[in-house]
């Protein structure tokens, strides 16, 4: 029977150290006795900021690939995750009544901060035009202000999302009501990160007024005095029950439309730079690397430290490492130590 016993533990914070001198010092304590001349494990983890872990997980394979010319180390596996979840892209919903100025917004915030702008209304009305089979049934939905069924606008959507690569998206007049949102949870599961809801307030007489306005140049089959009508109804009974899903989750900002665009685009600023340092603060990711040594483990975590330190700079990845000897019983081990003897 093989014994296995965690041997040395050893800490490595890599942002925090001057120089590998100074955290050699430290980090090495023998907690069972003299090496023995049996094989080693040295299991190293790197919690790695999120904005950098796409880069780091491009660099491990290539920066272990030569570290295993170095004497002694007989292999290499990094454990988890083998592929990181890139970040996931992460989503703003933006909702308002029409013509509470969403799509006004929307513009602003793509110019000032790069986010990929995905209008729910555009896609249908390109979708329309584009002559398909289905544009038909879409022009009575939107002449009637009554929503078009969601296996259409996600499937739009989710079509732009992919076909775009981009990490901001801002959906624009979406989920308009509960069949939109299961819809939606359904087809995008955990994929993405939905950060919250910009909702433009507005009562019906501030937007019915742009509209008609709106309606002297948009050329859009709604915007006239009878459509308007029955997209209020349409807004009351059943996209405000989703702003209220979303307002119990906490996710909603409100925002007062009525306002000139440039003082709504002040508040909507804030919000927006709030989503922002929120995602900064995403937390680590974290790789797990095992080192198959004959050898202890300083030299190698030691090595590894300067490396990654000279590498990726102070304070973007933290390293710690822990040696595990092999002899004679496999209970104190986990699995993934053990596949790494394959
Ligand atoms: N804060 C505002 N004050 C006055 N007019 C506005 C304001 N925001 C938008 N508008 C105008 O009102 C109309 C509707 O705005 P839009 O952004 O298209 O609304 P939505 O996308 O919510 O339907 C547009 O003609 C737009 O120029
Ligand atoms: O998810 C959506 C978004 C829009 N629409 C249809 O498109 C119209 C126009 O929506 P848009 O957001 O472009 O304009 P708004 O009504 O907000 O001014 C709506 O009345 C609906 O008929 C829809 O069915 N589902």
């Amino acid at each position: 029977m093989l014994r296995q016993a965690v041997r040395r533990v050893a800490a490595l914070g890599v942002g925090a150290c001057a120089g590998v001198g100074a955290c050699a010092g430290v980090h090495a304590q023998s907690l069972a006795g003299p090496p023995r001349a049996n094989k080693e494990i040295h299991e190293l983890e790197f919690r790695v900021s999120a904005a950098m872990a796409e880069k780091f997980d491009a660099w491990l394979p290539v920066y272990l690939k030569g570290l295993l010319e170095l004497p002694g180390l007989l292999g290499a596996k990094i454990l988890k995750p083998l592929k990181p979840a890139a970040t996931k892209p992460a989503v703003i919903f933006v909702l308002g009544g029409p013509g509470a100025g969403k799509g006004t917004q929307s513009e602003y915030i793509v110019n000032k901060y790069g986010y990929v702008h995905l209008s729910a209304g555009d896609l249908l009305r390109a979708e329309r035009k584009s002559g398909s089979a289905q544009g038909q049934l879409i022009d009575e939905y939107i002449a009637e202000g009554k929503i078009v069924p969601v296996e259409i606008t996600v499937k739009l959507l989710m079509n732009a999302i992919e076909a775009n690569g981009g990490k901001r998206f801002l959906v624009d007049g979406f989920p308009r009501n509960t069949n939109n949102l299961s819809g939606w949870q359904q087809v995008t599961g955990d994929r993405l990160r939905v950060m919250g809801v910009l909702f433009y307030d507005c009562p019906e007489e501030v937007m019915e007024a742009r509209l008609l306005e709106r309606g002297k140049t948009s050329g859009r089959t709604d915007d006239n005095l009878e459509s308007i009508r029955k997209r209020f109804r349409t807004y009351t009974n059943e996209t405000q029950p989703i702003l209220a899903y979303y307002e119990q989750q906490g996710l909603v900002h409100k925002i007062d439309g009525t306002r000139e665009v440039e003082e709504v685009w002040a508040e909507t600023q804030d919000v927006i730079n709030a989503f922002e340092q929120e995602l900064l603060e995403e937390p680590p990711v974290t790789f797990r690397v095992h080192l198959h040594a004959n050898e202890s483990l300083l030299p190698f975590s030691a090595r590894v430290a300067r490396d990654v330190l000279k590498e990726w700079g102070e304070g973007t990845v933290q390293m710690s490492a822990a040696s595990y000897s092999v002899s004679d019983s496999i209970k104190a081990f986990g699995l993934d130590a053990l596949r790494s003897f394959d």
